[in-house]
Formats: structure tokens, C-alpha cells, sequence
């Protein structure tokens, strides 16, 4: 595991992945704006959705742009290379995404009026499908097998670091304006409320038939089906799209079919320990 990954400040990330500006430290100057629209998650949870969701927000429901640029182009990951450069060269207002952790994001985020979104999963279901994904993304560690990427998991020893600490951080921005805290969970039991929270957030008024069209466009099927968002048009250097399709299952709750009654037992004892001072209403799943 350890040739995979580059430790920043503790946390492990990709090195094949990672833009050298966070190896030479220039990303420490690099400018939100206020109209930016950030997208912040752990890597599993659903951050292609909220993309889909936010780049349909942005057209009024129109589903030209999401099938006509490929989705890291229309919401660049900040530390990914080449996007990263991309992202500084692009006009406003603009979609952006991290999956890094609230201490590796330049200071400027925190002086901006930019927008946070950060989409939370039960850390369950985020362990299994990033379990799967392994197998398909080069870009992070594979495990022999689910109980080797459970100890990983559990240890924050993956891609991005202890799910634990990454949320955490994220929910530190709690209170704030410019910050809204959302679950895939809340996304998938009422996806049309979700959405019409979303702009209510971003101050963007949509009509109902535009509503329609943004969970139309941003539907399990419709983004599986979607070429500028299933990945199927990158080269081979990416993904091994043979071991499973980048848009897996799409259901919440999914862990009970792969953790045993032991992992999730010991998950629970994990997740009490770590995150008992913070309320229980934050995590909307059982
Ligand atoms: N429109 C959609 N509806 C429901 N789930 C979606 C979705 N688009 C993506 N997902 C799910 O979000 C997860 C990927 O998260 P991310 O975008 O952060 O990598 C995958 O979960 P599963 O592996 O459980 O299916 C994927 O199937
Ligand atoms: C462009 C390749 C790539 C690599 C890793 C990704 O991870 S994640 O789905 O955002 O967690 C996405 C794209």
C-alpha cells in the first residue's frame, strides 16, 4: 500500500492522482471565489450525484451540459492533476470538488462566500462500495479482500484518510452560511426535497418542470447511462471498468449484504467511540 499512496500531514493520497502543487505547497495560494461552488466528501458517498444534481441546477434543469462534458470537467477535483490547473484558469461561477480533508484546503476557502456542500454516507456503505471501486480505480489501493480493506478502512489507513476524522472536520463548518450538510441518505428517501434544499441554498429558483428534469437527468439510470459520466471514455490507464461498472449499486444500506455480524459489531463499537460527543441526529441512518 505504501508505494500507492503520498502521506500530507498524515493523511494518505493517491499518488498517481494528486497534483504536484500539493507536493510543492502552491495550493496553499490557491483563490476561492465567492460565486465557487464546492462540493465536499469522503470519497464514496455520492459525490457524482451531487455533481450531476448541481451541474443540472446550474442549466435550469437542461441536460445539454451534463451530456456534453465529461463530469471532472464540469466540477474539477482541486487535488487531482491537470483539473487543479483547470479549475484556476476557469471563469465563474464554478463547480468544484474534494474529497480532502477541511485541513488541506487553502486558507482562502475559509475567507470566501463560497458555497459548501458536504454529502455525508453511512460510513458502511461507503467502506463496501469503495471496497468494489478498488478493484476498478488504479488510482486507489486494492485489498486482497473485505476484511483487509475493513481493517484499513477502520484504521483510516485508504485513500483520503479516516472517514472518522475527514467528517469530523467537514462538520466543524456546521452553523456556518455558506456550509449545508446533506446525506446520500436524505438524497435517495426524498431525492426532489433534497434538491429543492439545494437551491434554496445556492438562492437558485427553479420551476417545477425544471425540478422534473434535474432528478430525471440525475437518476441512478440516467447518469449509468451517461456517457460523460460513467467513465466508460477514459482510456484503460484509469479504470478496469471489466471488474464493474464505476455506478455500482446505488441503494442505501447495501453493507448488510457483505459485512459480517462481527465487522458490523465491531464498526458500531468504532463509531460510538469516535463520534459520541456529536448528535445522532447528524447521521440519518440506522
Ligand atoms: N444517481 C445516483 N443515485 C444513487 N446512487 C448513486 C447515484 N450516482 C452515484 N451513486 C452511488 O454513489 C456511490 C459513488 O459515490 P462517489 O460519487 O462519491 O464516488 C456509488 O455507490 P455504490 O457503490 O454503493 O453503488 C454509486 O452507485
Ligand atoms: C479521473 C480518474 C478518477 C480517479 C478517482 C476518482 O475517485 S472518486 O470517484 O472521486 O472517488 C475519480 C476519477
Amino acid at each position: 500500500m505504501s508505494e500507492d499512496y503520498i502521506w500530507l500531514e498524515g493523511v494518505p493520497l493517491s499518488r498517481k492522482y494528486l497534483t504536484s502543487k500539493y507536493q510543492t505547497g502552491e495550493w496553499r495560494n490557491f483563490m476561492f471565489k465567492e460565486d465557487d461552488i464546492l462540493t465536499v466528501s469522503y470519497p464514496k458517498s455520492g459525490t457524482h450525484w451531487m455533481i450531476e444534481i448541481l451541474s443540472l441546477i446550474q442549466n435550469k434543469g437542461d441536460p445539454k451540459w451534463v451530456q456534453s462534458v465529461p463530469i471532472w470537467d464540469r466540477s474539477p477535483w482541486l487535488e487531482a492533476r491537470r483539473l487543479y490547473e483547470a479549475l484556476e484558469a476557469k471563469e465563474g461561477p464554478r463547480l468544484i470538488t474534494s474529497h480532502l480533508p477541511i485541513q488541506l484546503l487553502p486558507k482562502s476557502l475559509f475567507t470566501s462566500k463560497a458555497k459548501i456542500i458536504h454529502l455525508i454516507r453511512d460510513p458502511r456503505d461507503v467502506l463496501v462500495s469503495g471496497y468494489f471501486f478498488s478493484k476498478i480505480c488504479f488510482y486507489f489501493h486494492q485489498s486482497a479482500s473485505l476484511q483487509a480493506h475493513f481493517e484499513c478502512f477502520m484504521q483510516g489507513n485508504v485513500c483520503y484518510g479516516s472517514w472518522f476524522e475527514h467528517t469530523r472536520g467537514w462538520m466543524s463548518m456546521k452553523g456556518k452560511e455558506n456550509y449545508l450538510l446533506l446525506s446520500y441518505e436524505e438524497l435517495k428517501r426524498d431525492t426532489r426535497s433534497t434538491i429543492e434544499k439545494i437551491c434554496q441554498f445556492l438562492g437558485k429558483n427553479l420551476e417545477p418542470e425544471e425540478i422534473n428534469s434535474v432528478l430525471k437527468h440525475s437518476s441512478f439510470q440516467a447518469m449509468r447511462d451517461n456517457k460523460m459520466t460513467n467513465y466508460t471514455i477514459l482510456d484503460d490507464a484509469y479504470f478496469n471498468l471489466n471488474n464493474g461498472p464505476f455506478l455500482r449499486k446505488g441503494i442505501s444500506g447495501d453493507w448488510r449484504n457483505h459485512l459480517t455480524v462481527a465487522q458490523a459489531e465491531a464498526f458500531d463499537r468504532a463509531f460510538q467511540e469516535k463520534m459520541v460527543d456529536l448528535p445522532p441526529e447528524l447521521f440519518p441512518w440506522e
